[in-house]
């Protein structure tokens, strides 16, 4: 019963990073994967994309679909505008004890709330449990054939509005067909790709940002 993964990319980070400090966070959590061990976080050259976006948005609420030891939850976090707020939903209670004291390392923990459980159960519940009316700003990177549905719930329940951005990670490695056809021929979607490459490797893979026009 040794530890798993994130348990090492958490103590990677305890070992490596400051406490307080966002950016010695991220740097530790990639210099762990990228000498130590792979994990499927975002990773420094798609997440610098994540960051222009985010601060392009300026998001007050915003939502990530998939926290796994949040890596991404942190650099979006850490863009925030003044009373900005990030909800972040992950259905894996060890991956979510593990982003829990990442983010808190960070010293985010006032920004962002994890929600364990999963995402089809908990959307159709975010407005009268956090208070949201839209949100400004969606990260998709959980599984990759959810990503459809979950706009499609997300549209549903009103939670998006007009010109609400959202930015999938891997709409190319490993690849979310339906949901890249869907926001690119869908009048309601204006979207565009930015390609890059699957985190720490030489892969392609990209993120495509899709804003919602109602
Ligand atoms: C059921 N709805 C859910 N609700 C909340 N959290 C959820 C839900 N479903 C899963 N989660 C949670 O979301 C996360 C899932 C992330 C999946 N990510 C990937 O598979 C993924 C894979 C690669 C990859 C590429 C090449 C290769 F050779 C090997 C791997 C790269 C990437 O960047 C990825 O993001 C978490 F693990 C799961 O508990
Ligand atoms: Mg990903």
């Amino acid at each position: 019963t040794g530890t798993t993964r994130p348990q090492r990319l958490l103590r990677a980070v305890q070992e490596r990073a400051t406490r307080g400090d966002s950016e010695s966070v991220i740097a530790a959590i990639d210099h762990f994967c990228r000498h130590q061990e792979w994990a499927m976080n975002v990773g420094d050259e798609k997440g610098f994309i994540l960051d222009s976006v985010v601060s392009e948005v300026s998001p007050q609420t915003a939502l990530e679909l998939g926290t796994y030891c949040g890596y991404s939850t942190v650099r979006i976090a850490r863009l925030l505008p003044p009373g900005g707020h990030l909800i972040t939903l992950e259905f894996n209670p060890n991956y979510a004890a593990v982003a829990r004291q990442v983010i808190a390392w960070a010293g985010l923990e006032d920004m962002v709330q994890v929600v364990e459980g999963a995402s089809g159960d908990w959307i159709p519940h975010l407005r009268e449990h956090f208070g949201i009316e839209s949100f400004d700003f969606v990260f998709l990177d959980h599984w990759k054939e959810l990503y459809l549905p979950d706009i499609k719930l997300l549209e549903e329940c009103g939670l998006l509005r007009k010109g609400t951005v959202l930015l999938a990670d891997n709409v190319v490695c490993p690849g979310t067909p339906d949901y890249l056809e869907y926001v690119r021929k869908s009048q309601s979607y204006e979207s565009h790709y930015f390609g890059s490459h699957l985190e720490y490797t030489r892969a392609e893979d990209g993120l495509e940002k899709s804003v919602y026009l109602g």
